[in-house]
């Protein structure tokens, strides 16, 4: 069937069915955006609303010296408040976050017969999934946004079954920044009054999701979206992002930051990584740190790639507020859950902020 840009079946088709995403629209000449993409005035982005986040990165380096709990501090600090920070000196190699960001250019710009094999009902591994916008079938209007997401499940899988083109540098990053995670962990726990030991932070990271992500420039983004208005599930987020931006944060009442605007933008530092605290790492610390509510909009006439690891838990490990916190607390706000049933009740529903916390809350 031909693209027909005035009809919404004919657009989905294109876009989702045969997997030529908004890569492909974009290509294919696009002079303004299609309905199915508009998104309700709520959902989109105001940039004149949003403020630049100014806190310098944390340099995880000091970790290991005299300045450890000055650094760690930081940490907590960032963790409680906006649930966002960057940071460098990370151990992750900068000359390998450069080839993830020219690997993920090189893969959206493949034929499409290279990425459609990885389409959700066609491809060859459970581990991988190529696709367009969040949940296209449940959201009002498309993201504008093509992604690839992989589980990490070992590197003989991963050799197996990722992609040929990006594997490699995928794969290094992965090592690299579970690292880092496992330690920024570390000192989130023993924040916390929980001995940080590796069999439990191990658990706590089991599952690692990998994704690389595309957003085309856009005619009028300011009526788009790239993702909407979600919290990530798990524990810890570590983002590459490229030096386009678009990436907010929602600033809410209680985040202990002066609210002058309804969005802070996470500014693009050269060499950084951002990191976020997810859903389960806010019901593990009975709401002590922030899973915060985050969206992307590519206002920029290039396009922009980022590259992101979502840590979560195992599927089977019991989640609830840690012990040592309920003590303090004397009152626990999330109940008891098994990971894979918080996971499941999210990825069914388009995206909406927070609500996903809703699942685990207590009152
Ligand atoms: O692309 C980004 O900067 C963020 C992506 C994101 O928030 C997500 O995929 O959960
Ligand atoms: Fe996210």
């Amino acid at each position: 069937m031909a693209l027909n840009l005035d009809d919404a079946k004919s657009i989905y088709e294109f876009v989702v069915t045969e997997g030529n995403g908004i890569k492909g629209l974009v290509d294919s000449g696009l002079s303004k955006v299609p309905t199915v993409y508009v998104q309700p005035p709520n959902e989109r982005i105001d940039k004149e609303n949003a403020i630049k986040l100014e806190l310098p990165p944390i340099d995880l380096s000091k970790l290991d010296g005299p300045g450890h709990h000055e650094v760690a501090e930081q940490i907590v600090r960032a963790a409680e408040t906006v649930g966002f920070f960057q940071v460098v000196n990370h151990g992750v190699p900068l000359q390998l976050l450069e080839s993830l960001k020219e690997t993920a250019h090189k893969f959206f710009s493949l034929p499409l017969e290279r990425k459609a094999v990885y389409l959700a009902p066609v491809s060859p591994s459970p581990l991988v999934k190529y696709g367009t916008s969040y949940l296209p079938e449940k959201e009002k209007a498309l993201g504008w946004k093509d992604y690839i997401l992989m589980q990490y499940t070992g590197d003989d899988e991963a050799l197996r079954y990722w992609p040929e083109e990006i594997k490699g540098v995928l794969l290094e990053y992965v090592r690299s920044s579970i690292i880092m995670v496992k330690r920024l962990l570390g000192v989130l726990l023993e924040n916390l009054g929980v001995k940080p030991d590796d069999s439990l932070i191990d658990v706590l990271t089991g599952r690692k999701t990998l994704a690389m992500i595309y957003y085309p420039t856009c005619p009028n983004p300011d009526v788009t979206i790239g993702i909407g208005r979600h919290s990530d599930i798990g524990m810890l987020t570590v983002l590459l992002q490229d030096e386009i931006g678009g990436l907010y944060v929602r600033i809410e009442e209680d985040m202990n930051y002066e609210k002058k605007a309804e969005w802070i933008e996470i500014p693009p530092i050269p060499d950084a990584l951002v990191i976020n605290v997810a859903d389960m790492l806010q019901v593990l610390s009975n709401g002590k740190y922030r899973s915060a509510e985050h969206a992307v909009r590519n206002t920029n006439t290039n396009s922009r790639v980022s590259v992101p690891i979502f840590t979560m838990p195992l599927e089977t490990t019991k989640i609830a507020p840690l012990s040592q916190v309920i003590q303090k607390d004397g009152i626990a706000h999330y109940k008891e859950f098994m990971f894979v049933d918080y996971m499941n009740n999210v990825y069914k529903n388009a995206l909406d902020g927070k609500k996903s916390l809703h699942f685990a809350k207590i009152g």
